[in-house]
């Protein structure tokens, strides 16, 4: 047997990253097609270059590695934990099991993108098979392009460029069998990683959230067996799951976008407004990876420069009180406790948050954005940080800076009834849905009848809402005509 022969029969590693699943898992798939034995390695890889992961994602991915495992164990094998730097960790791994091959599925942040670009390089020069699959979105991100070949920075024209492109690749079943390798090298302890939170913080998640991939292909079968019909209004009711909530599953790759796609192409209304609304949706999550894969620090600077000089605020106190949910508006203060107590919060009331930190009170998004990246189980690159600029009006197909969202009239039309603020914020539930919106403005015997004292009970408003705008305008004003 030549030398080649032998190393084509070595073991392959399949280093699983953000694609937690076995279904449609084109590295997973191809390998177990060689027949060759395979090492399914998970690499913790929190290193200066990929940063810590936030905590509410940490909780996850405890989860979700624990089904993971569960899962390559049906099928004969077992998932090998690492932690360290990934390059070290693979050549420990190489050197224990023989493997002369390394197969995973792309990743599209910038950190990700450079670990992977450089470890192509090292490991193909020392004679080793690397080999890299689509999978995390829809189209590759480098394909999709305007007719001048340059990237896209409106929604609109990318969605188009995206339903003429054709149908992304069919998905593939998981494999039934993984062939396990003679030996295998050991494990880490999952528990020792300690990605549990210390605190209590996220006993509630589990009441909202189970992580795996069953369970990311029961939600979607649940919801398009139901809630998708009629998605195009449920998508905006603030207080029941009118979604698919798969964003999560998303993010940890439990499921692929591709996944979704067919399984909405095979429903018998494919082509209502119902569908096509919530495929849309899942393309603003591509679009998002379009726009951090043409700029890389979208997560860190304003795609528009010129919102630097904006003179946002230092507001320390003020930005503890919106994490907190305490800022005396019961539409902000509902989504930033449900964020706290579920790792999620409604996408309307995300932009109703977002609006209220970034303008109401003039602090800088960034700041938003590393609170959402910490507490959001579905927190993502692309998508977290597109849509923080989004919302501040320095991003790509932004919303202008001067739309300033009203809190009050945000909540009452996504809220009419109070439902979403009773639930995340008790001390209001006795309200009269007339006035819990704005409690500030209810006569005295309305408060007591609730039995809200405000300023006790429930904060008076830190700001003024109309003199809040007038400010952020003025701010704006300064910065308009800037190049
Ligand atoms: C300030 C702000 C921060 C956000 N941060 C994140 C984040 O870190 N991670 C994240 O996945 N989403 C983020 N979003 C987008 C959106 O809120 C969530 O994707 C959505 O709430 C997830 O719920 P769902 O899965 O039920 O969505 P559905 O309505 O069922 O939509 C299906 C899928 O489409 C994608 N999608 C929907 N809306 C958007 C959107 N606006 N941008 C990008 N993709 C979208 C998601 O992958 C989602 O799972 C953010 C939005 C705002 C305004």
């Amino acid at each position: 047997m030549d030398d080649v022969h032998q190393r084509d029969q070595g073991p392959i590693i399949v280093w699983f990253r953000k694609d937690l699943r076995t279904d449609d898992n084109r590295a997973l798939s191809s390998a177990v097609e060689t027949g060759r034995p395979i090492i399914p390695l998970y690499i913790r890889e929190e290193t200066a270059e990929t940063g810590p992961l936030g905590e509410a994602q940490a909780w996850w991915l405890h989860h979700s590695l624990t089904a993971l495992s569960a899962n390559i164990e049906r099928c004969g094998s077992r998932l090998l934990l690492k932690s360290g730097e990934a390059e070290n960790v693979l050549r420990q791994v190489i050197k224990a099991t023989g493997a002369s091959a390394i197969f995973w599925n792309r990743r599209y942040d910038p950190a990700g993108i450079r670990i992977d670009t450089r470890l192509k390089e090292v490991l193909s020069s020392d004679g080793l098979e690397t080999a890299s699959f689509a999978g995390a979105l829809l189209h590759e991100p480098s394909r999709v392009k305007t007719k001048t070949g340059g990237p896209y920075r409106v929604y609109t024209p990318f969605w188009r460029a995206v339903e003429a492109g054709g149908e992304p690749p069919e998905p593939v079943d998981a494999p039934e069998k993984i062939p396990a390798p003679k030996t295998f090298p050991t494990s880490e302890k999952l528990d020792d990683w300690g990605l549990l939170p210390k605190l209590e913080w996220a006993a509630d998640f589990s009441q909202r959230w189970e992580p795996g991939e069953a369970s990311a292909r029961e939600k979607l079968e649940d919801f398009t067996d139901g809630t998708i019909d009629g998605y195009r209004e449920s998508r905006e009711r603030t207080w029941e799951a009118g979604t698919s909530r798969l964003s999560p599953h998303l993010a940890m790759g439990e499921i692929s976008p591709a996944r979704i796609w067919h399984a909405t192409r095979g429903l018998p209304k494919a082509d209502s407004a119902d569908v096509i609304t919530f495929r849309k949706e899942l393309v603003w999550r591509e679009f998002a990876y379009h726009l951090l894969f043409h700029n890389p620090d979208m997560p860190t600077e304003s795609l528009n420069r010129k919102y630097d000089k904006l003179g946002w605020m230092d507001g320390d106190a003020d930005f503890d009180l919106w994490k907190t949910g305490m800022t005396g508006f019961p539409i902000v203060d509902a989504g930033m406790r449900e964020l706290w107590r579920f790792g999620t919060m409604h996408n309307r009331v995300r932009m109703i948050v977002g609006s209220f930190l970034v303008k109401d009170l003039l602090i800088d998004w960034r700041r938003g954005e590393r609170w959402f990246r910490d507490t959001l189980v579905d927190a993502d690159p692309a998508s977290n940080a597109m849509n923080w600029q989004w919302v501040a009006g320095c991003g790509a197909d932004a919303s202008p800076f001067f739309r300033v969202f009203n809190p009050i009239t945000q909540g009452e039309k996504f809220d009419s009834d109070g439902l979403y603020v009773r639930e995340h914020v008790p001390e209001l539930a006795d309200m009269p849905s007339d006035w819990i919106h704005h409690p500030f403005d209810a006569p005295a015997a309305v408060l007591a009848k609730a039995g809200v004292t405000l300023g006790d009970s429930y904060p008076k408003p830190i700001v003024d809402h109309a003199k809040a705008r007038d400010r952020a305008l003025a701010a704006y004003r300064n910065i308009k005509d800037a190049a």
